[in-house]
């Protein structure tokens, strides 16, 4: 992790009519961290990521990502790459089609494409599992495959809502030690947003 900051949020507040979502929030996040946002429902976790994301803007206060306003970024140059909640992958589309979905705006050669979508792949230990149906995937490889397909667009940052609420608890303990390890392993920013003080919280092994 280095010392540069990575994500600046100054005095940023949200209101949504009269609900007053986020109020004044000034903290740094730092390239290569794992950042987590913990707190109850309703207190603003996931408006505060998506304003990251740039989906929201803020009523007050500036969010400045790489040295950069996140207002002076074109929507389709923001280092930012989000994993949502349910697993958000399409289950007609093979794992390879699922994590090259994104990729295919940028119009890259074939042979570029596909060794994009391979490094992605091995980068969450998927390597070889191209060609599988998404409906044979078990929850823990579905959610590395939404997590691939994030990383292929090579973000500075991953912002995770929630990633996993929707597995079991068994599996879910195994996959916050394998996120961390993924982490740390590829050096990545990732902003977990969670109400899970274990998750929030779970140690490096
Ligand atoms: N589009 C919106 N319009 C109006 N109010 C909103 C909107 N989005 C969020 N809010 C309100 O802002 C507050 C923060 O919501 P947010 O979804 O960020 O909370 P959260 O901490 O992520 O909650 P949870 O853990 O339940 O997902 C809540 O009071 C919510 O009702």
């Amino acid at each position: 992790m280095s010392d540069r900051p990575i994500i600046e949020l100054r005095g940023v507040s949200k209101r949504f009519g009269t609900v007053q979502a986020l109020h004044r929030i000034d903290t740094e996040i730092r390239e290569g961290e794992f950042f987590s946002l913990l707190g109850p429902s309703g207190c603003g976790k996931t408006t505060l990521l998506r304003m990251i994301a740039g989906f929201e803007h803020p009523t007050e206060g500036q969010i400045v990502i790489d040295g950069k306003p996140m207002a002076d970024i074109p929507p389709n140059q923001r280092p930012t790459n989000m994993v949502f909640q349910s697993y958000a992958i399409f289950p007609h589309l093979n794992v390879a089609e699922n994590v090259g979905y994104g990729l295919k705006r940028l119009r890259l050669s074939r042979a570029d494409h596909r060794a994009a979508v391979e490094t992605a792949l091995a980068m969450v230990d998927l390597a070889g599992y191209g060609r599988r149906a998404a409906h044979e995937l078990s929850g823990g490889q579905r959610q590395r495959v939404a997590l691939a397909r994030a990383l292929v667009m090579r973000p500075k940052v991953v912002l995770l809502d929630e990633p996993l609420s929707a597995l079991d608890r068994k599996l879910r303990e195994q996959m916050q030690v394998e996120l961390r390890q993924l982490q740390q392993s590829i050096g990545i920013t990732f902003i977990l947003v969670t109400h899970d003080q274990e998750e929030a919280l779970m140690k490096r092994r």
